[in-house]
């Protein structure tokens, strides 16, 4: 066939400067991510899903360098599109970052993934023994022969090792525009060693940054954009994202990973009008070489399924952690910084079996409870109130419909469930058992008149997730026996939305937390005015405030749930 184009001698291209080390993570405190959110997160998005493998264009057999393949049949039948990320980035012949990295996550998030190869590298898991870099006009093949054909929905970059890579990319993105560029600026290793000089660093700042949606520099790449800065504390990563925004592009995630000293791996998200501190439990492993080109290439694919930013990143910060924790023990290679396993649900993740491993407890910070009454008042569907509520950042959701029909009921959860699964977010439902399993929710809510827990256990088996509602130390210690996964505990403050409920205060809800064995959320009451004192209690059983009102019997859900997230997110950070 002669679709061969010039074959290009990458020799004359070795940069012997161009070298990685990358050191393990010496951090400690083992999470404990759950194997059920590992596979909650998994299996997030798959229902909406349904595109079909595209039909491939056939190859013409007349192709020179310097001609396009023109295709011969093309489909513009949505039913045959399938989400495209096109990532232009460097080979990683270890597999643990670069174009492998975005080919793997893609594939994990279930996205179609074309890929510009910018440079070759000789990598493994001691470090990067050589590099090539593709010479630019063969770059340009690449990008004309990919944007020119498949319709791309966003671009990923990685390392763009040279200025004139990084030109001829800038022109191909004018040409051929996208929905959405997402750059992760790949200039220094974690050990600080230079992987792109500093003619690419202008190149960035001038004319590759304004063109992007977000850019993903971790602490060294930030501080080399803004000359050096020197970036010690996740207040300094706030000051560099917004001088980082300053210089062009719609959003800015500078991303703590390498951020010496601390047992949370915390990202600064700003998108120019606030910050968002994004954290996770850091997980203690070796295998974190290529966290980076997975975040950036997982936040390009929940762009292209159409996601929000804010929710692409959180979901690719969610998906770093479950790859991680999933592979912590993972062995590959014999150097410092082994790779991980993105395709975490290939294996039999869905038979764990140990009941403590199921729930995450810090899933119960922001739970909000539904109200039909005052979603009729408001006049929004119940899928319209979740949906707010997880954009906003609720951590759970409780399905609490007291006066639906049956059939309703199962309807609105199953759509739930799917806005639920998107975000990552577990869904349970107050009181019915036969409703949480026809939709098959994460779990159930159940109060002290309700189904008892421990036959509620039974039902729906060691999988799913059980809350009951306590008032008293001994009710708590009841629920530990039944084998329920947390409770909620109040009224802490009189409330409207329960009759002949007994307020138990904020004196009554530390006695409780305090005998309990399981994660505790506080709930009653509950709202912007009093959140900060219920979440300074400071005990350690405590995760978190359950809301009704506070969020569903307002005007904008959004904008509540974000206010309230605000407020207990900082409450957290001092009472720690
Ligand atoms: N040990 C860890 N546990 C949990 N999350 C982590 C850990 N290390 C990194 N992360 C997260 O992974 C994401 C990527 O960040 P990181 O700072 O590692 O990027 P990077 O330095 O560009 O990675 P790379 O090694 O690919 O260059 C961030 O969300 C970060 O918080
Ligand atoms: C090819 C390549 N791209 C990016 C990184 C950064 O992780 C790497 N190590 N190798
Ligand atoms: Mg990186």
């Amino acid at each position: 066939m002669s679709c061969v184009f010039n074959v290009v001698d990458f020799s004359s291209h070795y940069s012997p400067h161009l070298h990685l080390h990358l050191h393990a993570h010496s951090q400690i405190t083992p999470p404990l991510l759950s194997k059920r959110a590992i596979n909650r997160f998994w299996n997030c998005n798959s229902d909406s899903i349904n595109h079909q493998t595209p039909r491939f264009v056939k190859m013409q057999s007349n192709i020179t360098s310097n001609s396009i393949p023109t295709p011969i049949h093309t489909f513009d039948s949505e039913l045959n599109k399938i989400p495209h990320v096109l990532t232009v980035a460097g080979s990683d012949s270890g597999a643990g970052a670069g174009i492998q990295a975005d080919l793997k996550t893609c594939s994990a998030r279930r996205v179609y993934c074309s890929t510009v190869i910018t440079a070759v590298t000789a990598q493994n898991t001691l470090g990067v023994q050589g590099v090539n870099i593709v010479p630019h006009d063969f770059v340009q093949h690449q990008l004309n022969s990919v944007l020119s054909d498949i319709n791309v929905d966003v671009v990923k970059t990685g390392m763009l090792p040279s200025l004139s890579v990084l030109k001829v990319l800038c022109q191909s993105l004018r040409k051929f525009p996208v929905k959405a560029l997402v750059v992760d600026p790949v200039m220094i290793s974690t050990s600080g060693d230079i992987l792109a000089g500093p003619s690419v660093l202008d190149g960035f700042r001038e004319e590759l940054l304004p063109m992007a949606d977000i850019v993903t520099p971790n602490v060294k790449e930030a501080s080399a954009l803004l000359g050096d800065l020197p970036i010690k504390t996740v207040s300094d990563m706030r000051t560099a994202a917004k001088l980082i925004h300053d210089l062009g592009p719609r959003s800015v995630l500078v991303k703590g990973g390498d951020l010496p000293n601390s047992s949370e791996a915390i990202d600064i998200f700003y998108d120019g009008q606030e910050f968002y501190e994004l954290s996770s439990p850091r997980v203690n492993t070796r295998n974190t070489h290529g966290t980076g080109c997975t975040m950036a290439s997982c936040i390009a694919a929940e762009l292209a399924k159409g996601s929000s930013m804010l929710s692409a990143v959180k979901i690719a910060k969610r998906f770093v952690e479950a790859a991680l924790e999933y592979s912590r023990d993972l062995l590959i290679g014999n150097g410092v910084q082994g790779p991980f396993d993105h395709l975490l649900a290939l294996k039999n993740i869905n038979q764990s079996s140990y009941r403590q491993d199921r729930f995450n407890p810090n899933d119960l910070f922001l739970y909000a409870v539904t109200d039909s009454g005052m979603n009729r008042k408001w006049g929004r569907s119940i899928a319209e109130a979740v949906k707010a509520a997880v954009e906003g950042g609720a951590t759970i959701v409780q399905l609490r419909e007291k006066d639906a029909e049956t059939k309703d009921f199962v309807d609105a959860a199953k759509v739930c469930l799917k806005i639920c699964r998107s975000y990552g977010v577990p869904l349970l439902i107050n009181d019915r058992i036969d409703v949480a399993l026809a939709c098959d929710a994460d779990g159930v809510h159940v109060g002290q008149s309700d189904m008892p827990a421990r036959l509620a256990r039974t039902i729906l088996g060691p999988e799913k997730i059980i809350g009951v509602s306590c008032k008293t130390p001994e009710h708590a210690h009841q629920a530990w026996l039944d084998g329920a996964d947390y409770i909620g505990s109040g009224g802490v403050y009189p409330t409207n939305t329960k009759e002949n409920n007994r307020t138990i205060g904020l004196d009554g809800l530390k006695e409780v937390c305090k005998a309990s064995k399981l994660p505790v959320v506080a709930i009653g009451g509950i709202g912007m005015s009093n959140a900060r004192a219920v979440m300074e209690l400071g005990v350690p059983s405590l995760k978190g405030v359950a809301v009704v009102s506070a969020l569903f019997d307002r005007e904008c859900i959004l904008t509540e749930t974000r206010n309230l997230q605000a407020v207990i997110s900082e409450a957290a950070l001092l009472t720690q």
